[in-house]
This record gives structure tokens, C-alpha cells and sequence, in this order.
């Protein structure tokens, strides 16, 4: 059997602000360096250890995986970056705050933006400076590969792939892996795990600094998987994060 173990960032200053995030590069608030320090107390108090730990090129979730090397005396562990990790990219909704969204295009179609399988948001045009293809942490991708916008649908199909070339032959050759990722490439990579349908995946929400274990078989097909710590804060957390389109 082996043990796989994802924690999505801890809080970041725009989760706080309330505001859509996706790519933009924001960094981890107080609460999410305190989130990110208790997760790898977490980990470390059951027990466990990693060889090895992927993160994406965005800061709040490096930075939430250092802290969690820190706190596991694991800061010398071979670490990937890669952009296949990033937050779903949020198109024209990045850094409008998610209750004045809702109150301008209404609950139910802030509620599809957000968590529908495969309706995107509203693209960002080729000439915002918010477009990917001006940041050169992005010049090795193609034209194809450059999201403006991506549905949950969109972000499974670049996470999978990675998945499948480096993550997963990784863990079957028996190395204990840490993903310190986002909401939503996590909702993508569990989606995939767990086989949830298009349907029940729009009301998951997994909750900040916290870490998710998955048992898997010998064929990376899940065996059970369970958050570390108090399952009601877990709960009211991850609910927190459901309602964020109905708070200021
Ligand atoms: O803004 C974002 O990038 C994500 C994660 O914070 O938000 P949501 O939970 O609304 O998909």
C-alpha cells in the first residue's frame, strides 16, 4: 500500500480579501503561515515522512510546503515546481471579491463559475496584463497550453497528464510524496482519485492547511483516504469555503 498526502495552501491575503485568485500570484496571509505550521505539526506528530514533494510555481503554496518541510525537519527533500499545479486559472474574475460577484451576476451563476465541472469563467483577453504569456515563469509553454480561463474540466486535463508522466509512476516506485497545491487542482487530482462524478464534484470543497491522506493499491487506485485532525474544525472549514460567494 502506499500513502499519498496533498494539503492545499494555507489562507492566502486574497482568500482573506475574499477575492478570485487563480493564478495570481499572491502570498499566504498570518492565518495561513499559522495553517501551514499546524499542518506540519500534523504530519509530523502521526508520524509521517515524504522523499520527495511537488508544489506549484504560485508562492502561497511553496511556501506553505517550506513551511512544512521546516516543521518536519524535511527542507533537504528533492522538491518539483511545476505549473500543472496552479490554482484553476480564473480568467476575467481574478481579484474581484466573490460576494460583490455574486450580488452583480447572482448566487447561482457565481456558484457554476465556481465549482461546475465544465463551465469556465469569463476569459481574460490576450492583451491583460493579467494574461499568463507576460510572466516568464510561463515561457516554456506552448500557445495551447497557456490558459486564459479554465474550468474545473480544463484543469483536470493538464493535472492528469503530470499525474500520470511524474507523479504516479513516482509513488509506485515506492517514494512517500507530499503535493502542497490549491482548492481546485486538488478538487481535480481527488476527482481523479476518489472517481467522483461531474455532478457531486461541484459540492466539494477542501479546506486550507490541512492534510488530506489517500491510501492507494499498488495500481494508485484508492483504498480510503481521511483529513489529519478534528474532523467538525475540518468540516466548518471547508463549509467556510463554500460559502465565501455570501460573505463580505
Ligand atoms: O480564488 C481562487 O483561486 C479559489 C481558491 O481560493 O477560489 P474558489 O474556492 O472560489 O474556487
Amino acid at each position: 500500500m502506499f500513502k499519498l498526502v496533498l494539503i492545499r495552501h494555507g489562507e492566502s491575503v486574497w482568500n482573506l480579501e475574499n477575492r478570485f485568485t487563480g493564478w495570481t500570484d499572491v502570498d499566504l496571509s498570518e492565518t495561513g503561515v499559522n495553517e501551514a505550521h499546524m499542518g506540519g505539526q500534523l504530519l509530523k506528530q502521526e508520524g509521517y515522512t515524504f522523499d520527495f514533494a511537488y508544489t506549484s510555481v504560485l508562492k502561497r503554496a511553496i511556501r506553505t510546503l517550506w513551511i512544512v518541510q521546516d516543521e518536519m525537519d524535511l527542507m533537504w527533500i528533492p522538491v518539483e515546481r511545476a505549473w500543472q499545479l496552479n490554482e484553476r486559472h480564473y480568467g476575467a474574475l481574478q481579484g474581484l471579491n466573490k460576494a460583490e460577484t455574486a450580488e452583480k451576476y447572482g448566487k447561482e451563476q457565481v456558484k457554476i463559475w465556481r465549482r461546475s465541472y465544465a463551465t469556465p469563467p469569463p476569459a481574460l483577453d490576450w492583451n491583460d496584463e493579467r494574461h499568463p504569456h507576460f510572466d516568464r515563469r510561463y515561457a516554456g509553454l506552448t500557445k495551447e497550453e497557456l490558459p486564459a480561463c479554465e474550468s474545473l474540466e480544463l484543469t483536470l486535463k493538464r493535472v492528469m497528464p503530470f499525474w500520470y508522466a511524474s507523479i504516479m509512476p513516482r509513488i509506485k516506485s515506492g517514494q512517500r510524496v507530499l503535493i502542497a497545491a490549491h482548492g481546485n487542482s486538488l478538487r481535480a487530482l481527488v476527482k481523479h482519485l476518489s472517481n467522483i462524478s461531474d455532478d457531486e464534484i461541484t459540492e466539494l470543497n477542501i479546506p486550507t492547511g490541512v492534510p488530506l491522506v489517500y491510501e492507494l493499491d499498488k495500481d494508485c487506485k484508492e483504498i480510503r483516504h481521511y483529513y489529519l485532525g478534528d474532523a467538525d474544525a475540518i468540516a466548518a472549514k471547508a463549509a467556510a469555503v463554500a460559502k465565501q460567494a455570501e460573505k463580505k
